[in-house]
């Protein structure tokens, strides 16, 4: 399918143990022939050889030579990987050497992308492979690794039958339109299909929220009035003297953020101006900043101070955020008397009942069902493909012509295949693998 053979440096371009160069084509074993001191024609696949990689005759590195015999590849074609000590200078030349040699600069993603036009997988596993790279928790890898494996196909490819399905009933009607009763039947049939057919999608797209938010973390606020601990908390969190922690109130001005992970779920943690009436000018900025993190936040600390009474402030805090998804959290227990609620003390690094609460949540709340999707383009086509059955069942309910409502769902059916990357145009293919790694 692919003419030439390509090469890149499928590891980072830094100082490091050791270095891979990776070639795939037909000249791959060829190409590597020219440049490495043992022949490896007749290697078995997935075989590794010991020698010295050569610049005209020249010893130039000591290397390991991974050789992969299509179809039975990465690509499916013929894929040769250089193990070379990892300098950049070194890895640099062995790839120019690869490229003197014969073989082409490969393009960001151009190796998977060769596998995604053999077959081998479909576009949503390509992208898992990128968000594979791009996971920075255990349960972001975890819905790549699916992805990979190829848990959105087997989402998919169903509605994609049930919109055949649907689709058949409509060309009965279309085939045979001299039978009345067939349209009245087919109207009655294709209604409830359509209505379970839009449940479905619902339900998917419901959970693709979560997988979006535990891709990029989870948004966590900690807000209270001035001097509660808000900053100590966070510092506490962090196991890090991130934010300035003073005895006056009004210290935390600007946002400060921190990332932690809790139970394999990564917070995104924001710590803000305490809240209430200020004078100062650049308070006031602050506490308007923290309203608006308040309102976009996923999750709410709310953070009190156990050792006094519960102010107005307070009060009205709970009630804001009383429909939200939130934690109430009790600071300064070390000098309060005992009570109810979460008590921590974020001074003494005693968080754990927090930590534990955080833990909990994300295991009955937001996380209680697995995530499905989290690639922004894939859920795109999911609403898309919402929208043409929402239109065709309008129309249904409105009993327009079969084959016009046929369109719609026609359409509803090319959005769902473009999520497994089965689309004519090339172009759109090209563009999305473009924003892969080099290398990759
Ligand atoms: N050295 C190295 N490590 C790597 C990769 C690589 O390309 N090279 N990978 C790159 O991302 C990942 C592994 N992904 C891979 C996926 C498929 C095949 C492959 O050869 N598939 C064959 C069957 C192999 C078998 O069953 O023996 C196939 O599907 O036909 C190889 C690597 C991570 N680690
Ligand atoms: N005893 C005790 N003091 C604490 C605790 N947490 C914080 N403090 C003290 O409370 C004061 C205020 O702490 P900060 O963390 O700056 O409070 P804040 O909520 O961020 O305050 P603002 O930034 O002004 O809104 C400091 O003197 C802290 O040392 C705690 O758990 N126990
Ligand atoms: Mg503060």
């Amino acid at each position: 399918m692919f003419s030439d053979t390509i090469a890149a440096i499928s590891t980072p371009l830094q100082e490091g143990a050791i270095s891979i160069v990776r070639l795939s084509g037909d000249q791959a074993i060829a190409i590597a022939n020219k440049i490495f001191s043992v022949d490896l024609t007749r290697k078995p696949s997935h075989t590794i050889t010991y020698g010295f990689v050569h610049d005209q005759n020249k010893p130039v590195d000591e290397a390991l030579v991974s050789v992969f015999r299509a179809p039975k590849t990465y690509t499916r074609e013929d894929v040769v990987e250089i193990n070379c000590h990892g300098g950049v200078f070194i890895t640099r030349k062995i790839l120019t050497l690869a490229l003197a040699n014969g073989a082409r600069l490969a393009k960001p993603g151009e190796f998977t992308m060769r596998a995604f036009y053999h077959g081998r997988i479909d576009l949503s596993q390509a992208e898992a492979v990128e968000d594979m790279i791009e996971a920075a928790s255990d349960t972001s890898a975890d819905m790549a690794l699916q992805g990979i494996r190829g848990s959105v196909r087997r989402l998919i490819e169903p509605l994609i039958d049930d919109i055949m399905d649907i689709i058949a009933n409509i060309e009965v009607n279309i085939d045979y339109p001299e039978y009345d009763d067939v349209e009245t039947l087919t109207f009655e049939n294709l209604l409830p299909k359509t209505e379970a057919w839009l449940k479905k999608i619902d339900r998917i797209l419901e959970r693709a929220q979560n997988g979006q938010i535990v891709k990029r973390g989870i948004d966590t606020v900690l807000v209270g009035r001035p001097n509660v601990g808000k900053s100590s908390l966070l510092n506490a969190l962090l196991e890090e003297d991130k934010a300035i922690v003073t005895s006056i109130p009004g210290t935390t001005r600007d946002i400060v953020e921190g990332r932690i992970h809790v139970g394999g779920v990564q917070l995104n943690l924001i710590d803000t101006a305490g809240l209430r009436q200020a004078d100062d000018e650049i308070e006031k900025i602050g506490i308007q900043k923290s309203k608006q993190k308040l309102d976009e936040a996923d999750l709410i600390l709310v953070v009190l101070d156990a050792s006094a009474p519960l102010t107005d402030e307070d009060k009205q805090l709970l009630e804001q955020t009383s429909g939200r998804l939130r934690l109430v959290v009790w600071n300064k227990a070390d000098i309060s008397k005992p009570g109810e609620g979460l008590r921590v003390s974020a001074k003494n690094q005693d968080i754990e009942p927090l930590l534990h609460a955080l833990n909990e949540l994300y295991e009955q709340n937001i996380l209680n069902e697995e995530p499905l999707l989290s690639n922004e383009r894939q859920i795109g086509l999911l609403k898309s493909a919402r929208a043409d059955m929402i239109k065709a069942k309008q129309a249904m309910e409105m009993e327009i012509e079969p084959d016009l409502i046929e369109i719609d769902i026609m359409a509803a059916h090319d959005h769902l295949k473009e999520i497994l990357g089965d689309v004519s145009r090339d172009d759109l293919i090209d563009t999305l693998f473009s924003k892969f790694c080099l290398g990759k």
